[in-house]
């Protein structure tokens, strides 16, 4: 296999935005440790080890109280690292799966109790090998209550998988916007189909997210500070206020030739997110309702 890659920036800058108390991470991941809990043969690229000690240390240095961990690609179906940076956060991490669609219900049940609350579909292919839409559809049909599905798709597909989408039973949550082309801005033609995905289902939600790959330098965008992100999604935030949650994406796989500055990244949050109102719902109340729904007492986690 080729050499082990970094993908995530050795001393993130401090961030001058400061995030309200009990803000969520809600989109990054772990790789590893690799002796401990190695990477799928599948895997697409082979990191260097990203584990929970680190990622909880950039929690602390970025100002965020609580991470969502999403399994990466590069982990295949085992989510034993996964759940093991979740067992070690103390109750402030929780996370999404991807499963092997013939999964038990007990093994379903087990990842519940392990602070899993959604699976992801990836439709990626320089990630995944396949994405069998019948298996994905038979699995979302018996996931455990409360639970939802994470789609990671790329523009160019959102048609397309309209019809898979459509017939998933639970909440749908897209990574990354589905990879909308930024530099058309906020009316272009990939945010206007976005936006009548979103349109046709009030339990849709999305993750503004991801500003260095979307308006990366490599693909035709502004690099940092990443000015055509800000532009085209800060109209999607002010009118989906209630649909959105937040994430750094650290350690940003495949980011290794244009690395971000972490701390850039959270810059990004008033800028798509202004007023004090937004900032709460994007970092704070929507992640709740998602992920500490059992929280019950707070008002925060009620749905609307
Ligand atoms: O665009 C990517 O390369 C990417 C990869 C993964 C993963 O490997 O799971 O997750 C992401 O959120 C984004």
């Amino acid at each position: 296999m080729a050499d082990r890659i970094t993908s995530w920036h050795a001393n993130p800058s401090k961030p001058k935005f400061t995030p309200p108390p009990g803000a969520v991470d809600a989109h990054c991941h772990v790789f590893g440790p690799m002796a401990e809990f190695p990477f799928s043969p599948k895997a697409k690229y082979l990191p260097e080890d990203a584990g929970p000690d680190m990622l909880f240390a950039l929690r602390d240095h970025l100002g965020f109280e609580k991470n969502v961990i999403v399994q990466a690609s590069c982990h295949g179906t085992d989510n034993s690292a996964t759940l093991h940076a979740i067992a070690a956060s103390e109750g402030k991490a929780r996370g999404v799966a991807v499963v092997d669609p013939a999964i038990s219900e007990d093994d379903l049940a087990a990842l519940h109790l392990g602070g899993i609350r959604g699976i992801r579909f990836n439709f990626l292919k320089r990630l995944v090998d396949d994405a069998p839409k019948d298996k994905f559809l038979e699995v979302a049909s018996r996931l455990p209550k409360g639970w939802h599905v994470v789609i990671y798709f790329e523009a160019d597909i959102l048609e397309e998988l309209r019809p898979f989408m459509d017939a998933i039973p639970v909440p749908i949550v897209v990574d990354h916007m589905g990879r909308p082309d930024v530099t058309q801005g906020p009316d272009g033609p990939d945010m206007k189909a976005f936006r009548r995905f979103l349109d046709s289902r009030d339990d849709i939600w999305f993750k503004p997210t991801c500003p260095d790959r979307l308006d990366a330098i490599k693909e035709g965008g502004k690099g940092d500070p990443w000015d055509n992100f800000a532009a085209a999604v800060a109209p999607l935030v002010a009118d989906y206020p209630a649909r959105c949650i937040w994430g750094t994406d650290w350690p940003h796989p495949n980011m290794q030739d244009e690395i971000p500055d972490d701390g850039h990244l959270v810059d990004m949050i008033p800028r798509i997110a202004p007023t004090a109102e937004l900032q709460q719902a994007l970092l704070v109340d929507n992640p709740h309702r998602l992920y500490w729904a059992d929280l019950s007492a707070n008002s925060r986690v009620t749905a609307g």
